[in-house]
């Protein structure tokens, strides 16, 4: 998803690029809140406060606690990074943001309290405030942000979310953004209200290369191509992935399994990317990328066009608008090259399907797939969907970018977290070990798979991709108790949303087993909307089911193969925003091959039973085979 992308758009971009910046060096007055400190487990370090060695082998230990030496240096972690926060609580408590509760009545009512004035007759000055009509304001921070590039802007927001609450105004400059972080207001703008809200600046950032695709799309175009796309994403269609999943995580366990017999580190997170890549170019358009074999022009320019929308979402000024140098920079040319071949590429591939559907019998029907290619352009154009080449290319692109940069970031982050918890990784292995043994994942095996699926969604609470999403306001309307104008800018921080201290025990734990196996999969709508993985409302995620999947059958095949832990001398992984949360330098792992325990075959043995004058042969089941033929004998 490229919401944060929107970060900057022409007229904005500078004050904009200001929320990547990572400390806020501004006034802030407290308003009686208590600075909040919390410990981030599972959040990565701070600014380079983290450490660089290597995390004991989660799956080598079988499940047990990780030795003492590795317990110390989880400490350190822990307390280097209370410490990044305290500072960074200090410096709200501090009145380094400001929040300005400035009417006219509360500016009287504070300048009466300083002369003295009684408090009965404060409180009578209040309730005439309130008499009069005064809505109540939304709490305000203002500041310049100052800092250097290298925190992710969701942190800070989380920080002051614990000070000011569910919903608070940020201020830079000339521009503000209400920052959401309450699950009833989410489920307003999101829900209820939806109809009130466009994407804002996320369309305007990307329309260079979503154009009207579904993401950035409002209105009219996006009620038509929901209803046109939705229904290819049928059961039958995600059933059949299943296997594609499979397929090309077997390429990467190949890979992998070289990595592991050279010795050699990886870099997982760049593994992922071209995973998710390779699944998603076949799934909607049925073109093979093989980015994890090769390094082919056309998946450096999509590399290139990816990069260039997330620089743009952390640019100081709007680079690729100024006059002239738009023409002639090396990088923009580079781009305009690139988006160039990516759209021809699209473009041959919608000639190629249009020909194939022309010259096919099938039946257009609701549950319709072409064996051959059961890729959505072909249902899109079977269905006989009236639609210019240019929108379905928009659709494409943004289904290309949608699946892939978010499954991507889940995997990642799910590995991080699992090198970190091996008791995790250990009861994974056990159930992915008795649901698929040493068989390709099936359809079934996704109801099976209920562990692994526990551990995707607490993954996803923990780093929701994308960690905000964006809006803005159409009409004026009521966030909460308090009135918003048209045209207000807004960010729901899933963040905050997933990581609230009231409503989550141990929110920042890594704990897969919060959500019951036997209980429904976690949703936005039996969570009430504070939990968000794929956001909710009428714009809830098309790709919710095929990303599980796609996710959950990597996930098994590969611990089911290997053991990962970080890699001796491996950069701190840290946190930075682009669509998703990317790491700073990577996810640079050891991969080891996994011993697991010898497969004992179950004979059966021939028993033979007396039951009264006749002899009965039976069929028994014996644990071993040595035991069992001893005993026989
Ligand atoms: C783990 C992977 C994924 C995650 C976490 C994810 C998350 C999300 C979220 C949070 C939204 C809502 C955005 C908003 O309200 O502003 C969304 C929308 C969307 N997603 Fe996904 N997504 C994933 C995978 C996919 C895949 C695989 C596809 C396509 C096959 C896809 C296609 C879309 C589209 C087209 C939308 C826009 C829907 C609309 O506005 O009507 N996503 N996704």
């Amino acid at each position: 998803m490229f919401n944060l992308a929107s970060l900057s758009q022409p007229v904005m971009a500078s004050n904009l690029a200001l929320l990547q910046l990572p400390s806020f060096r501004t006034k802030f007055h407290a308003n009686g809140i208590k600075p909040t400190t919390s410990s981030s487990v599972y959040a990565p370090k701070l600014n380079g406060t983290s450490r660089c060695s290597a995390i004991t082998c989660c799956s080598s230990l079988d499940g047990r606690e990780p030795d003492s030496e590795d317990n110390g240096i989880k400490n350190v972690e822990r307390l280097l990074e209370e410490k990044k926060r305290a500072e960074l609580s200090a410096q709200i408590a501090s009145g380094a943001f400001t929040v300005e509760q400035s009417s006219p009545m509360s500016l009287l009512r504070n300048g009466l309290s300083k002369l003295g004035v009684p408090r009965e007759f404060l409180n009578f000055i209040s309730q005439l405030g309130d008499a009069g009509g005064e809505h109540p304001k939304i709490p305000q921070a203002r500041g310049e942000l100052e800092a250097a590039r290298s925190q992710a802007f969701f942190l800070p927001l989380y920080e002051l979310y614990l000070t000011y609450g569910g919903i608070f105004r940020l201020i830079f400059g000339p521009k503000s953004f209400l920052i959401v972080s309450d699950p009833s207001i989410a489920k307003h703008i999101l829900r209820d209200n939806s109809k009130a809200y466009s994407k804002g600046i996320l369309a305007e950032i990307l329309d260079f290369v979503m154009g009207k695709g579904l993401i950035p799309a409002d209105g009219e175009i996006w009620r038509v191509r929901r209803r046109a796309i939705v229904p290819a994403l049928h059961q039958k269609y995600v059933a059949a992935m299943i296997s594609l999943f499979g397929q090309a995580t077997d390429r990467l366990c190949n890979k992998l399994d070289a990595a592991a017999s050279d010795g050699e580190d990886v870099e997982m997170e760049s593994l992922f990317s071209r995973l998710t890549l390779d699944i998603i170019g076949k799934a909607v358009f049925n073109y093979d990328f093989d980015s994890l074999s090769n390094d082919t022009g056309i998946v450096d320019a999509v590399y290139t066009v990816l990069r260039e929308a997330e620089d743009r979402s952390v640019a100081p000024i709007p680079f690729w608008e100024i006059p002239i140098w738009k023409d002639i920079s090396p990088r923009q040319k580079k781009v305009r090259a690139a988006l160039k071949l990516v759209n021809d590429t699209l473009d041959d591939l919608i000639s190629i399907c249009k020909r194939m559907v022309e010259q096919e019998e099938l039946q257009f029907c609701e549950e319709y797939m072409n064996e051959q290619d059961p890729s959505i352009l072909h249902f899109l154009l079977a269905s006989g969907d009236d639609v210019s080449s240019k929108q379905l290319r928009d659709d494409l692109m943004t289904m290309l970018i949608a699946g892939h940069e978010t499954s991507a970031a889940v995997l990642t982050w799910t590995f991080y977290l699992l090198s970190k918890e091996p008791s995790v990784m250990s009861k994974l292995q056990n159930e992915v070990d008795s649901v698929l043994g040493d068989r390709f994942p099936t359809i079934d095996d996704m109801k099976k798979l209920k562990y692994t699926s526990r551990v995707i969604n607490e993954s996803l609470r923990l780093y929701p991709q994308p960690p905000v999403l964006i809006r803005r306001s159409l009409e004026d309307d009521v966030l909460g108790k308090y009135p918003i104008k048209r045209g207000e800018d807004i960010f729901i921080s899933i963040w905050n949303l997933h990581r609230c201290p009231n409503r989550w025990v141990d929110a920042e734990k890594f704990d897969p087993e919060r959500w019951p196996l036997d209980g429904p999969n976690p949703t936005e709508t039996n969570q009430n909307f504070s939990y968000l993985p794929f956001g909710g409302g009428p714009r809830k995620c098309v790709g919710d089911m095929f990303a599980s999947f796609e996710n959950m059958v990597a996930v098994a095949m590969l611990v089911r193969q290997f053991n990962f832990q970080m890699a001796l001398g491996a950069p701190p992984v840290e946190m930075t925003t682009g669509a998703t949360i990317h790491t700073t330098e990577g996810l640079k792992m050891t991969v080891t091959r996994r011993t697991k325990p010898p497969i004992i075959p179950t004979l059966e043995t021939t028993v033979l039973e007396v039951d009264g004058s006749s002899a009965v042969e039976k069929k028994s089941p014996t644990m071993m085979s040595s035991l069992s033929v001893s005993e026989v004998e």
